[in-house]
């Protein structure tokens, strides 16, 4: 199971995610209106560092997103607004990083209407539909991904929180397409600062049910 850690910007945070938790995945959001938002300013500290870096962006630019992939020396790009299809399309054939669709989940999914990203994502993500677009801290019903019918794998996300271990691990036994989760806002003592000793527990119990 796959962990990616979102929302990280702090650099003595950032060096004990990296030595403490050791994921596989840490996000920089891009989105100005996050407060975990991440400045161009950050770039030299943020650029050399050795973990997989995800970029989370909200209906921003393909240049924009581009220089930050270029700028932030970034793995995969996390579509977390409403992009369509046409424009995953055009950015796949611009950048060699993974792209991740986001969709925002409220009381059911219309799979019909995920189709046109299959060939150009690398995997999908479900958060919860809020109007702040993500970071909400807030679950969806996971029973709506019981039908999810594609081969393509997907990250958990929403108001992932320590306790939620054990209902992953569950959820992981039904959908083999479960490859990780996405850790965010109920893990930090504050808005992009990760209390490091949740994440620790919360691995741990993946690692060990
Ligand atoms: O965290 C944010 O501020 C944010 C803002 C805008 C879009 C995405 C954002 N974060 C992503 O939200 C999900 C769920 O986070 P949470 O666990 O509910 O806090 C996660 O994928 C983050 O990448």
């Amino acid at each position: 199971m796959e962990i990616k850690v979102c929302g990280m910007r702090e650099q003595e945070n950032i060096r004990r995610l990296i030595s403490e938790v050791k994921p596989d995945w840490m996000g920089l959001i891009f989105y100005p209106k996050s407060p975990r938002y991440v400045s161009d300013e950050q770039t030299s500290e943020l650029k050399e560092i050795s973990i997989k870096k995800v970029g989370v962006f909200v209906n921003e630019s393909e240049a924009e997103i581009l220089r930050k992939a270029h700028e932030f020396e970034l793995s995969a790009i996390q579509l977390h607004g409403t992009e369509s299809p046409d424009f995953v399309e055009n950015l796949s054939g611009k950048t060699d990083c993974e792209l991740w669709k986001v969709i925002s989940v409220g009381d059911a999914i219309d799979w019909k209407s995920l189709e046109g990203y299959l060939p150009f994502v690398s995997k999908f993500l479900f958060d919860t539909a809020t109007s702040t677009h993500g970071g909400s801290g807030k679950r969806f019903d996971w029973k709506v991904l019981e039908t999810y019918p594609f081969n393509k794998g997907f990250l958990l996300s929403g108001g992932l929180d320590e306790a939620s271990a054990e209902e992953v691990l569950a959820l992981e036994k039904q959908l083999a397409q479960l490859q990780g989760v996405d850790l965010n806002s109920k893990f930090e003592d504050s808005p992009g600062l990760k209390n490091i000793e949740k994440l620790i527990r919360f691995k741990k119990k993946l690692e060990h049910s």
